[in-house]
């Protein structure tokens, strides 16, 4: 959801995913607060009977100051198209694999391709309350124009009354985070292997003139082979080479301080995300610690000089202090850079190379924690009260 004007995501405070909405979103998230579809929750009726209200009555759309019904579906079009009530009865809701922001995000069997995928479901209603509209619509387009192998499949994107639905491959393996929260330092080849795959895919994005601006190990996935898969599209934005911009976005521990300072940056910005991720996965610590808003946070980057461990070898530990440089034009940022960096010696950068073996590191870790989600009902209409269907509960 990234348009540079209106990029906005709720974020838990004080936690190292804090994330960082626009000053004028927080002007704009009481704007829609009163919404029609809000109000129509708030009597408790669902459009489904409000429909049927109108059409008994033989009424014209009501032209209060409600959102008129019609609005609830055409603001999400052309994206979010509309399937009819059948048109999901071929997927099979089989448990939830995490909690989003939003909404859940579903581990869901296509039976016709016997296949399984993860659907993102997210509120209508609380997407225009927070403003979101434009951003999601966003996310879905480049997520839709973009393909590599290291960013997640992109499937299909739906609406039903009441939700928007985008499903994607899914990842068997969970996210980074999980990954380095429950190993906390991870081996330098594979910290060499994920570095290599990350330059990779963040190298095509910005050629294909996209900045990701959230590289975190919550947005990178694991797929069943322990190869990284880059998600979350919703703070990207389209940046052409030579262009900048200034929203202050992202996720505060892993801002680029020109970020946190209110721009100009550019695709430069996500390579300090890099730095930070890769500092992590090597170190066990962030580089530096959270702060609890943006200024604060550019202060302590800014005062800031971070403890490289010894044990690093020389390799990694220049490429560390390369990718967190605060001056952005002296920053590593292009693939010849990365290709001739000591550190990614012997390395190849082409991903059918990278993803030749499975990664040994990840596949030994999630051996014994591999457990199966027992089905649930087949859902005859997918936008029903998902939650109310899910006996499982959403890991935290
Ligand atoms: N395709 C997928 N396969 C497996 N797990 C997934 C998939 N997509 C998301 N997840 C899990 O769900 C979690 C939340 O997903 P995601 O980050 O997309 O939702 P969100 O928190 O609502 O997004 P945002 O970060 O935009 O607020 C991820 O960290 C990951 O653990």
């Amino acid at each position: 959801m990234g348009a540079a004007s209106s990029d906005t995501k709720g974020g838990s405070p004080l936690s190292t995913n804090l994330r960082i909405r626009p000053w004028k979103n927080l002007l704009n998230d009481n704007s829609l607060a009163a919404s029609g579809l809000d109000r129509l929750w708030a009597t408790g009726r669902t459009v489904k009977e409000r429909l049927k209200t109108t059409q008994a009555t033989g009424a014209q759309e009501e032209k209060t100051n409600d959102r008129p019904l019609s609005q609830c579906i055409s603001l999400f079009l052309p994206e979010f198209p509309v399937w009819s009530p059948t048109g999901q009865t071929h997927l099979k809701i089989l448990g939830c694999v995490a909690k989003g922001s939003l909404g859940p995000v579903l581990k869901v069997l296509d039976c016709s391709q016997q296949k399984i995928f993860a659907v993102k479901v997210l509120p209508k209603g609380e997407i225009l309350r927070r403003n979101t509209l434009k951003q999601c619509k966003e996310e879905v387009s480049i997520q839709r124009h973009v393909k590599h192998p290291f960013i997640q499949g992109f499937g299909e994107s739906w609406q039903g009354q009441r939700h928007l639905y985008i499903m994607c491959s899914y990842c068997s393996f969970g996210d980074l985070y999980s990954l380095w929260s429950s190993s906390k330092c991870i081996d330098e080849d594979t910290v060499r292997l994920f570095g290599a795959e990350l330059v990779s895919v963040l190298a095509y994005l910005h050629d294909v003139g996209i900045i990701h601006r959230d590289v975190k190990m919550e947005n990178v996935l694991l797929d069943e082979r322990g190869h990284l898969k880059l998600t979350d599209f919703g703070f990207s934005s389209q940046l052409a080479f030579g262009e900048h911009v200034y929203t202050i976005c992202g996720t505060l521990q892993y801002m680029a301080p020109e970020v946190l300072s209110g721009g100009p940056y550019n695709h430069s910005a996500d390579w300090w995300s890099l730095g930070v991720l890769l500092f992590a996965l090597a170190t066990g610590k962030f580089p530096v610690a959270p702060e609890k808003d943006h200024v604060s946070m550019l202060e302590r980057v800014n005062q800031g000089s971070y403890d490289i461990p010894e044990h690093l070898s020389h390799g990694l530990a220049h490429l560390l202090k390369e990718l967190l440089c605060k001056v952005p034009r002296l920053r590593l940022r292009y693939l010849h850079q990365f290709k001739h960096h000591p550190f990614f010696r012997s390395m190849s950068f082409d991903p059918i190379l990278l993803q030749k073996f499975p990664v040994e590191f990840v596949m030994s870790m999630r051996k014994s924690e591999m457990t199966d989600l027992p089905e649930i009902n087949l859902f005859e209409d997918f936008d029903c009260e998902l939650t109310d269907h899910l006996t499982l509960p959403c890991p935290a």
